[in-house]
């Protein structure tokens, strides 16, 4: 059975495909529309849960008759389960009478037997109460069972007696053994034999170790006896003994190896003196015969339980294999169970059809008849996608992996804590515009080249390192949150602490907040530099107390964030500052290994027209030195120089360095990754193939966030929802943040990651992309750059003029119900540049087109300070005087909004087109 559409199921099980959708929808089954095409398992699942509910209904579904004749069948079915019931309980019944009577007749017999017990048995009788029949059975029961358990007692008792009896019999026999043979002792030897089997017949291996000294005592005397007769029967150490010989010898030595042979010594003969050495000999004897014991029952043990043992230590060995291969597959970003599993197959990312029927060893007809169910034709020399891998797989019940080119070159990053060393911190300054992030940036890098070597003025390389006390940070040179959230986007996290400057007389400011926002999202601390203290109206105390509504709060509040006061134009408390950033760098522990190949990210890169391509790096771990084969983004090469900020030659740059980088093949990007590796062909392939790589995402970049795909996060485990909001009010933000938190977060949580009042800007595209957060605007409009930068990242920009609709919206996504049928198009973007008054007709914007095409037809909103303030129809489009039906970019023309005459100077009137779009999985 192939995979099936939703309309198709709903047709087979008689259902209507709305109510089957949301019952598909209740099992967490991907499908968004009647249209949607639902796996082989997925039909069985929903198959399987379906299954009651539809039997229900094929049942009531049934005519009449049917249903009278199921009915009457179901009687009598009933009717001969309870006729049968009936019958089991009367047998049980009898059974039950005829054990009574059978207990009664054996009481009676055993009351009758033995005239003794005859008198105690009555007096039983007479004190057990008059019980019915079954009970009196029961209760004689009971008693059968107490006299059987004295019986089995003193059967017990007896045995007991005989052993004890039978012991003691053997002691005295032991005892006379013994005075025996000290009797004929000194006179003539016993002989071997007679010596050995006169040992004790229960001398078992255990009673030494219990008996009293007088056996020990008997049991010394006998194994000397015994050890003497074997001496004489074998041939000496040494060899002259005539009768040696050398298997005899052979078997000696074996039987040594497991045999216990105390190293007794002759006794003098003389009382009491004589008894203390054979206490002596006793306990050595005892010890090392209980040694012998031990060692021979951990040598049968280990005998027995080689076989085990060496099946745990495998099944140890495996557990290890695979908690390695786990560990790899984490930090390289793959699900384990996937690494794991034999009966993975591992698909090259971009395989063809038939590549892909190879690797899997199915025909590729099958695969092309798969894919063109799934409404896609593809031929065999054609490439799949990452999702049609995976679902021809899932289809066919196969499990897959698919492998980027990357990958083979994933370099795990597994270091030892012992190879780990400290490193100094990477910084970046952020802060709302002019409250000084660039003077302080200054200030501090003066007050490094002042403590640090003389005549070092600090280059522009992108980043600048300072020294206080002997110790270094590392500043990004680029401040604000612009630079820092496009590495971010990129991936690449080089911050680890961020300077938030506010200035005192000024307080927190709208990018003050987004600076705080940013560094939240990135998780990275905030040190807080109240600057501008010199000036008369300096207040950094009401500084932190702004700052505490936005979850910043001073160390000496209880919070976790460190304030310094400083003045970055007159220098104060800038040493402070420092010292302030290297105590929260003491607490992070910064470490990396510097004993590797390097790696890290490009933090700045140009064209310099004599050097070539030249790039900044942050080395985040190994050591780069010159003459490395390095990898940055799509460019590689060969290091020829590296320079330091001071413009020196460097010999090397460790982790937390920043460094430029001479000898590259082409400019790379700002938040590129670098990495250097030991082939320099290597590096090429990998350079070659990230090249590749991109040009492929281009064709395909990857969206960000979108409500239309919501659901199908959610479906693959997204848990979070994050949002960026702008509104033309402060009002709107709070009402939305009050209907979200009424939300069923259950299932996704939302979580608005930034909010502002004003329009869609490109950081907040930057932000939205770095963080996968969807914009939600209201009443505002996007700048031309951030609707720019959304189409170019991928990034859902959710416009809307009513709060509900932006609540139904997330709602009905969440669900993967989202159907808005009609979006807006923009069409074309035109600036205001002059008003004209036109008799009878009103007034008339003098437009310049900025973007696009606008036409006759096309819907008009008119856009102030990125708000709408108005939206219509256009009354007239006109171009020298002539009506014309559209105008292009780049031209002039003459527009009038319908019903709207406050057009003014500087406006922007937005042209759009409310379309149908048909809603696709
Ligand atoms: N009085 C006083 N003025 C300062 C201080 N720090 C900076 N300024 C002044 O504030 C103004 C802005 O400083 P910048 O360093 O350019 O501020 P910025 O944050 O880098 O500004 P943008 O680059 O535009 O975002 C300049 O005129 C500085 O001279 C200070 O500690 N005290």
């Amino acid at each position: 059975m192939a995979s099936m559409r939703v309309h198709e199921l709903a047709k087979e099980f008689g259902m209507d495909s709305k109510v089957l959708l949301s019952r598909i929808q209740d099992l967490k089954i991907a499908a968004k529309s009647h249209a949607s095409v639902l796996s082989e398992a997925n039909v069985e699942k929903i198959r399987e849960a379906l299954a009651p509910e539809l039997g229900a209904k094929a049942a009531a579904g049934m005519d009449a008759e049917a249903a009278a004749k199921a009915q009457a069948e179901k009687a009598a079915a009933d009717e001969k389960k309870a006729e049968e019931e009936r019958a089991r309980r009367a047998a049980v019944e009898r059974e039950r009478e005829l054990r009574a009577e059978e207990r009664a007749r054996r009481e009676h017999n055993s009351a009758a037997k033995g005239e003794a017990s005859a008198a105690a048995a009555s007096a039983k009788q007479t004190k057990r109460p008059p019980a019915p029949a079954v009970n009196s059975g029961l209760s004689s029961l009971a008693r059968q069972i107490e006299e059987q358990k004295a019986a089995a007692e003193h059967r017990r008792k007896k045995a007991a007696q005989d052993a004890r009896a039978a012991k003691l019999a053997a002691e005295v026999a032991k005892k006379k053994a013994v005075a025996e043979a000290l009797a004929n002792r000194g006179a003539k030897k016993p002989a071997a034999k007679p010596a050995v089997e006169r040992r004790p017949k229960p001398a078992p291996t255990a009673a030494p170790r219990k008996s009293s000294f007088d056996s020990l005592l008997s049991q010394i005397e006998a194994e000397k006896n015994r050890l003497t007769a074997e001496k004489a029967a074998r041939p000496s150490r040494n060899g002259n003994a005539a009768a040696g010989n050398k298997k005899n010898a052979k078997g000696a030595g074996k039987r040594g190896g497991h045999h216990f042979e105390p190293d007794v010594p002759e006794l003098s003969n003389n009382g009491e003196d004589r008894y203390a050495q054979m206490a002596v000999q006793a306990e050595k004897m005892q010890r090392d015969k209980v040694l012998a014991e031990a060692r021979a029952a951990v040598a049968a043990a280990s005998n027995n339980e080689g076989e085990g043992r060496r099946k745990k230590r495998k099944e140890k060995r495996e557990a290890a294999q695979r908690e390695r291969i786990a560990q790899e597959a984490m930090e390289r970003g793959i699900d384990p169970s996937l690494m794991l599993d034999e009966n993975v197959v591992e698909v090259m990312q971009g395989s063809t059809v038939g590549e892909f029927a190879d690797l899997l060893g199915v025909p590729s007809g099958d695969v092309i008849k798969r894919l063109f169910l799934l409404g896609q034709a593809l031929t065999v020399t054609q490439t799949m996608s990452d999702e049609l891998i995976e679902l021809i797989a899932d289809d066919m019940g196969r499990k897959v992996r698919i492998v980027s080119p990357e990958e083979e070159f994933a370099v795990v990053y597994n270091d030892k804590e012992e190879d780990l060393k400290p490193r100094p911190p990477v910084v970046t300054v952020m802060g709302h515009v002019d409250h000084g992030k660039t003077s302080l940036l200054d200030a501090i890098r003066h007050t490094g080249v002042a403590s640090g070597e003389a005549g070092g003025i600090t280059q522009h390389i992108g980043a600048s390192v300072v020294d206080i006390n002997g110790r270094q940070i590392t500043f990004i040179d680029t401040p604000g949150h612009e630079a820092f959230t496009a590495m971010r986007a990129r991936g690449a996290q080089v911050t680890d602490v961020i300077v938030l400057v506010v200035a005192a007389d000024d307080g927190v400011m709208p990018q003050t907040i987004e600076a705080i926002n940013h560094a939240k999202a990135a998780n990275v601390p905030i040190v807080v530099a109240v600057n501008k203290i010199d000036k008369p109206g300096a207040q950094p105390d009401r500084v932190r107390q702004e700052l505490v509504e936005h979850g910043v709060i001073p160390e000496e509040w209880g919070g976790s964030n460190m304030f310094v006061n400083v003045s970055a134009k007159q220098k104060l408390g800038i040493d402070d500052l420092l010292e302030t950033i290297i105590l929260q760098a003491d607490v992070l522990e910064l470490k990396a290994n510097p004993d590797a190949l390097a790696s890290g990210f490009v933090i700045e890169a140009n064209l310099d027209k004599g050097r070539g391509p030249v790039a900044t790096v942050l080395v985040q771990r190994g050591t780069l030195k010159p003459g490395d084969s390095v990898v940055a983004g799509e460019s590689y090469g060969r290091v020829r120089a590296l320079i330091d900020p001071r413009g020196n030659h460097a010999k090397q740059a460790t982790p937390s360095d920043p460094v430029e980088i001479l000898g590259l093949s082409s400019v790379p990007t700002a938040g590129d990754e670098f990495r250097v590796f030991e082939d320099e062909r290597d590096a090429r392939k990998l350079a070659e193939e990230r090249a590749m790589r991109a040009r492929l995402k281009e064709q395909q970049t990857k969206s960000h966030m979108s409500l239309d795909d919501l659901f199908n996060r959610i479906e693959e485990g997204t848990t979070e929802l994050n949002l960026v909001v702008k509104a033309d009010v402060q009002g709107s933000i709070e009402a939305l943040r009050d209907a979200f938190e009424k939300m069923d977060q259950s299932e996704v949580k939302i979580q608005i990651i930034h909010s502002a009042v004003g329009g869609v800007t490109e950081t907040d595209v930057t932000l939205a992309a770095a963080s996968d957060a969807i914009i939600i605007g209201f009443n505002v409009r996007p700048t031309a750059g951030a609707r720019k930068a959304a189409e170019h990242e991928k990034v859902d920009i959710r416009l809307y003029r009513v709060i509900y609709q932006a609540i139904e919206d997330i709602n009905a996504a969440r669900i993967g119900m989202l159907a808005p049928e009609f979006v807006d198009k923009d069409t074309g973007s035109a600036e205001v540049r002059d008003v004209f008054r036109v008799p009878k007709v009103g007034n008339i914007a003098g437009c310049y087109i900025t973007e696009g095409e606008i036409s006759r037809d096309d819907k008009v909103r008119v856009v102030r300070d990125s708000k709408v303030i108005y939206e219509g129809k256009i009354s007239s489009l006109r171009r020298f005087k002539d009506d014309v039906k559209s105008v292009k970019q780049g031209y002039e023309c003459g527009i009038g909004v319908d019903g709207y005459q406050d057009i003014k100077v500087g406006d922007v009137i937005e042209g759009y087109r409310t379309e149908e779009v048909e809603r696709t999985e």
